[in-house]
């Protein structure tokens, strides 16, 4: 199976030594979106606007590798306060509808550049849902 790296200008470039996702076959891993605009700074505002930020750059890095948010199988969030979390989750319900990925939440201690939020998403493209 083909192992192939996703690159995207319309997502902000990777502040470290990863890329922005990479395919294995069908299955794609993206790596964490924190709230960077393309200008690779953080976006200003809180959690509403960097959790916003982080699914723009999702979608443009899934987009790259011709998926969607309803290909994504598995989520993981990480988020600085635990008391952030139903706002996230509002957001998240936004980019997701009905579609219902598995999903991890987490607090952590810290995050890179200090952001409040970051997630990392599994996608596989065709295949049938059921
Ligand atoms: C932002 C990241 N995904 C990282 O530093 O790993």
């Amino acid at each position: 199976m083909k192992l192939t790296t996703i690159a995207t200008n319309e997502a902000p470039a990777a502040i470290g030594p990863y890329s922005q996702a990479v395919q294995f076959g069908n299955v794609l891993f993206t790596s964490g979106q924190i709230p960077l605009g393309l200008d690779g700074q953080v976006v200003e505002g809180g959690i509403e606007e960097q959790t916003h930020q982080v699914f723009r750059n999702l979608e443009a890095v899934l987009a790259a590798a011709g998926a969607g948010f309803g290909d994504v199988i598995k989520a993981t969030v990480f988020i600085k306060d635990m008391n952030q979390f139903a706002t996230v989750n509002e957001i998240y319900a936004s980019y997701f509808g009905d579609h219902k990925p598995a999903r991890s939440t987490v607090e952590v201690a810290r995050l890179p550049k200090d952001v409040l939020v970051e997630i990392e998403l599994i996608a596989a493209t065709g295949v049938e849902k059921q």
